[in-house]
C-alpha cells in the first residue's frame, strides 16, 4: 500500500539562492488553479479510498507540487545541463527538448545545455557520439518535426560509464525523457551519483505513447499517437463497409497495455471489437471471438477489429526473444487472427473479404497536435523548475490536472493498464457493444 514516505522526492540539498522566477511566484497561494509549494496533492480522490486509509491528514499519501520555488539549489550562471532522449519514438520529444532549453535561458538564464546524442548509449564516450550545444536558437522551431533531434537508442548501459561522463563534461543537471525503462536507467545513475558524492541531479519527463507508466497522469504524445491511429479505423471502417463480407484488423502498439487500441476506438464508433492485453479472449464457442465476428458481419455486413500487438498472446506460442533493451518481442497475433478468421468464414461458408491495417510506427513519428504541444510545454517547464531547485530522482507528471514531482523508484515500481474493472474498459464496451467476455 502507497504511504506518503514513497512519495517524498529526494533533494541535493537545501535551496538558498533566490529564483529568478520568485517575482511570478510571489505571493501566491494553493486555490482552484495552483498549488502553493508548502501545500501537498492528494494520491486518493475520493471519499471512501480517503477514508480506508484511517490515518490523520498529514500522514495521507501526497505528492510534492510541481512549480517553481522562491529559492533554487543551482546557480544558474554556473550551471551545465545535460538532455538525452532514450528508447521509442513519441510525438512531442522535440517540444519537450525546446522547451527545457527555452525555459532554462529565458526565466532561469541558464545558458549552458547541452544534448547527448542517441539516448544513453551516446552518453558513454567510448561509443564516440559528439554532444551538441541546444541554444534557443537551435531548437527554434524544432517542435514543428516528429522524432528527437537528438536521437535515441536501446539497451543496456553502465551507468559509471554514464556519471564518468558527465563528471568530465561538468555536468550539473541530467533530463532524461524516456520510458519506464530509461527511468530505471536514471534511477541507477542518480543512485551511482549518490553513491559517489556527487551534486549532479537527475530529473525525468516521462515519454511512452503506450501510457504504461504509474501515476503521471497521461503521457505527453499519447494523445496525438491515438489521433492518428484512430485514422486507420476510419479507413477500415470505409474500406470492410465496401466489401462482401468485410472483415478488418487494425493492429497498433502497446505492448502490455492497450490504452492505444481502447482510445483510438473510442475516438470514433468503427470498431466492433476491442481486443487488448489485460483482457483475455477465447477465439471458439459461442462466446468466442470468431462466433462473435461471424454473427457480426451477418448483422451489419462488416466489422473492424483493433488489435492491440500484445493481446492473445496465450493464444499463440510464446516467444523467449527480448530486444536490446530486455524488452519482450511479442508473437504475431494479428498473422494468427487473420488465418483463423479466414479458416473459419471458410468453414462456415461465409464470404469474407479481409483487410489488414497496420499504423504501426506511423502513429509516433508525427509531431505532436497543439493540445500535446502544450502538454509538451508545460511538463517541460515543471521539471526544469523542480531539477533549478535541486529534485533529483524524479519525474513529473500531471494528475487529475495538477502537476506533480514523483520519485523515480515509485513510478518503476509498477506499470499502467487498462484495468478491466475500470470505467475506460466499460466505455469501450459501450462503444463497441462487443459483450462483457469472450472467454
Ligand atoms: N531495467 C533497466 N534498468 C536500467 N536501465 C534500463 C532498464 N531498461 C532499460 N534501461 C535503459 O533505458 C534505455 C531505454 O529503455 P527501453 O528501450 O526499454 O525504452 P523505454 O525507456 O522503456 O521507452 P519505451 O518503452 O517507451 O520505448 C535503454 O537504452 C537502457 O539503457
Ligand atoms: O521497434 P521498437 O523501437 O522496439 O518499438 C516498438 C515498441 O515501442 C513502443 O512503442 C513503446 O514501448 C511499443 O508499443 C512497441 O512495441
Ligand atoms: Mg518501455
Amino acid at each position: 500500500m502507497v504511504t506518503l514516505d514513497d512519495l517524498q522526492v529526494r533533494s541535493l540539498g537545501t535551496s538558498t539562492i533566490d529564483s529568478p522566477l520568485a517575482l511570478y511566484v510571489g505571493g501566491r497561494e494553493t486555490n482552484e488553479y495552483y498549488v502553493g509549494e508548502t501545500d501537498r496533492i492528494l494520491y486518493d480522490d475520493t471519499l471512501e479510498l480517503i477514508a480506508a486509509r484511517g490515518v490523520p491528514l498529514e500522514e495521507l499519501p501526497t505528492f510534492e507540487a510541481g512549480g517553481p520555488r522562491r529559492k533554487i539549489f543551482f546557480d544558474p550562471a554556473t550551471t551545465r545541463v545535460g538532455v538525452v532522449t532514450c528508447g521509442g519514438l513519441c510525438p512531442g520529444l522535440n517540444d519537450v527538448i525546446r522547451a527545457i532549453v527555452l525555459e532554462l535561458d529565458t526565466h532561469y538564464g541558464v545558458r549552458d545545455v547541452v544534448g547527448f546524442q542517441h539516448g544513453y548509449a551516446g552518453m558513454v564516450e567510448s561509443n564516440g557520439h559528439e554532444i551538441v550545444s541546444l541554444t534557443p536558437e537551435y531548437v527554434a522551431r524544432i517542435n514543428e518535426r516528429g522524432g528527437t533531434i537528438l536521437g535515441s537508442s536501446r539497451g543496456a548501459q553502465d551507468p559509471g560509464l554514464i556519471v564518468d561522463r558527465l563528471v568530465e563534461l561538468g555536468i550539473d543537471i541530467l533530463m532524461v525523457i524516456g520510458g519506464d525503462g530509461s527511468m530505471r536507467g536514471a534511477h541507477n545513475i542518480g543512485a551511482e551519483i549518490e553513491r559517489r558524492g556527487l551534486t549532479i541531479g537527475i530529473v525525468g519527463v516521462p515519454k511512452t505513447i503506450d501510457n504504461d507508466i504509474p501515476h503521471i497522469g497521461q503521457s505527453f504524445g499519447f494523445s496525438t499517437a491515438f489521433a492518428k491511429a484512430a485514422e486507420s479505423i476510419k479507413a477500415a471502417r470505409v474500406e470492410v463497409e465496401a466489401a462482401v463480407g468485410g472483415v478488418a484488423i487494425v493492429k497498433v502498439m502497446g505492448r502490455h497495455a492497450g490504452f492505444i487500441a481502447c482510445y483510438a476506438a473510442l475516438a470514433n464508433h468503427d470498431a466492433d471489437f476491442v481486443l487488448i492485453p489485460e483482457v483475455q479472449f477465447s477465439l471458439d464457442g459461442d462466446n468466442g471471438l470468431l462466433s462473435l465476428l461471424s454473427r457480426r458481419v451477418r448483422e451489419r455486413g462488416s466489422a473492424v477489429i483493433v488489435l492491440a500487438e500484445g493481446a492473445g498472446q496465450d493464444l499463440i506460442p510464446a516467444s523467449d526473444r527480448t530486444d536490446a533493451s530486455g524488452n519482450a518481442v511479442l508473437g504475431d497475433i494479428a498473422g494468427f487472427l487473420r488465418d483463423q478468421i479466414t479458416k473459419d468464414f471458410a468453414n462456415r461458408g461465409q464470404a469474407l473479404t479481409m483487410r489488414y491495417f497496420n499504423p504501426g510506427y506511423a502513429i509516433r513519428s508525427v509531431p505532436a497536435d497543439a493540445s500535446d504541444s502544450v502538454y509538451c510545454t508545460r511538463l517541460a517547464q515543471t521539471a526544469v523548475h523542480a531539477a533549478m531547485a535541486g529534485r533529483t530522482d524524479m519525474v513529473v507528471g500531471r494528475r487529475r490536472h495538477r502537476f506533480v514531482n514523483v520519485p523515480i523508484p515509485f513510478v518503476t515500481s509498477g506499470s499502467h493498464s487498462v484495468s478491466p474493472d475500470g470505467d475506460l474498459w466499460l466505455s469501450v464496451l459501450e462503444s463497441t457493444a462487443q459483450p462483457f467476455s469472450m472467454s
